[in-house]
């Protein structure tokens, strides 16, 4: 019986995946196999002996700890493309909402009403002052041509407006998916000088982190309106509040909002509703739980951010899952403990993803603790597991 820890509320299609007779899956259990999560920070989440994976029903990984996570040979999933949709639709919604002022409209409407004023006569004589402009003709710029950014970038396009997108590291995948209409920028200069609007679709990394900032909104447009559906800490908040103070930035649509961004003026804040649609959270709790489940039963790897992908047919009765170091000697000493025990490899696969690498040994014969302990014991090795039919 494997236990799962649920760390945020999952969706019941996604636990459904994991059969009662096989998974115990609860918010309140200890010594977990393995954690489910949406958006709950990990970074002090201490990890019993016990944890083989996280899986993160969503994209970003930034709340979870992937560098400690990998030195302790735990596996961290995502769910690539699984809430794109859901995200592309509301940043189509950012884009109105930074222009058509219908979030102060709507508040100056419910004012009127509360001060008792006949409210179709003020409607009408007061509506001037929320007149904005329309999408079509102007320029967006899309930064971060991934699962999300492709599908806001295609359907900007049928908006009619210019579309400009930057990805230095576009994969096949999306360059194929991505409209011919679209403009591929080589740089963020030509984003920030070109475009009325700007959406960031982009990770939290180090190289990412404060991305929009003085030095950067410097370059762009003025009366830019730039969203923000990725995550906070993209933008620095501190100036961007100088920049919507001056003007220069018109409005600000984040999904991240603190309490310093929403004194800003002319910011609209959204409390993280970029995945929270029914679809979405059923396609990435489903995906999420089926890649923890394949992992845990069978050692398969599929989706993962610090592990490479490796799927393997079982050819004999019992499996070797060990994760490793990617560094010469680990495959040999592996092969060599097994060969001095005399068992027979049936079928072995090694992928690597960086610092890190995934072997999986298919062997006819259960073998000792001790043996599992030999390979345990050599150097690069971070995790052992045996698997048996
Ligand atoms: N508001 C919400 O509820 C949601 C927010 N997100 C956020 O959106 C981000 C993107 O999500 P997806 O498109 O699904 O991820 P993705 O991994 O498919 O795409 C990210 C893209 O950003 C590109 N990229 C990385 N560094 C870059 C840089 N410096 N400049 C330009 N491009 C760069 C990558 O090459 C990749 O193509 C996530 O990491 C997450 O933080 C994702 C889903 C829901
Ligand atoms: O689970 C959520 O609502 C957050 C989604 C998100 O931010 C992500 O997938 O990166």
């Amino acid at each position: 019986m494997f236990r799962i820890k649920t760390l945020n509320k999952i969706s019941p299609a996604g636990l459904s995946v994991l059969e009662q007779s096989r998974f115990a899956v609860s918010s309140d259990l200890c010594d977990e196999d393995g954690v489910l999560v949406r958006s709950a920070d990990m970074h002090a989440y201490a990890f019993p002996d016990s944890l083989r994976a996280i899986a993160r029903a969503g994209a970003g990984t930034n709340n979870i700890p992937v560098d400690r996570c990998s030195e302790a040979g735990i596996v961290v999933f995502n769910t690539p493309g699984a809430n794109a949709n859901a995200v592309k639709e509301l940043a189509v919604c950012g884009l109105l909402l930074a222009s058509r002022k219908v979030v102060d409209g709507a508040a100056w409407v419910r004012t009127q009403a509360g001060m008792g004023a006949d409210v179709e006569q003020a409607v009408e004589k007061g509506k001037s002052q929320f007149v904005g402009p329309e999408l079509m003709g102007k320029t967006l710029g899309v930064v971060g041509l991934g699962a999300i950014g492709v599908q806001v970038a295609n359907i900007a396009t049928k908006l009619g407006m210019t579309v400009y997108g930057y990805d230095p590291f576009l994969s096949v995948d999306a360059a194929l998916s991505l409209s011919r209409l679209v403009h591929r920028a080589l740089d963020l200069e030509t984003i920030y000088k070109n475009c009325d609007y700007i959406t960031v679709h982009v990770p939290l990394t180090p190289d990412t982190r404060g991305m929009i900032c003085t030095d950067s909104i410097q370059m762009m447009k003025g009366g830019v309106r730039i969203l923000n559906l990725a995550r906070g800490g993209l933008v620095n908040d501190d100036d961007m509040l100088l920049a919507l103070e001056s003007g220069k930035v018109a409005a600000y649509v984040t999904d991240f909002p603190n309490n310093k961004i929403v004194q800003g003026k002319n910011v609209i804040p959204i409390p993280h509703l970029g995945a929270s649609s029914p679809e979405s959270e059923e396609n990435c709790a489903v995906m999420a739980a089926q890649q923890l489940r394949e992992y845990l039963e069978n050692g398969n790897i599929k989706n993962s951010v610090n592990l490479p992908t490796l799927e393997q047919e079982w050819s004999g009765i019992a499996r070797l899952c060990i994760i490793h170091r990617n560094i010469p000697g680990t495959i040999a000493g592996i092969t060599k403990v097994l060969s001095e025990e005399n068992v027979n490899v049936e079928n072995m696969t090694n992928k690597s993803k960086k610092d890190y690498a995934y072997t999986v040994v298919d062997i006819n014969a259960k073998i000792k603790d001790l043996v599992v302990d030999e390979i345990r014991a050599i150097d690069g090795v971070l995790r052992v597991r045996f698997l048996s039919h």
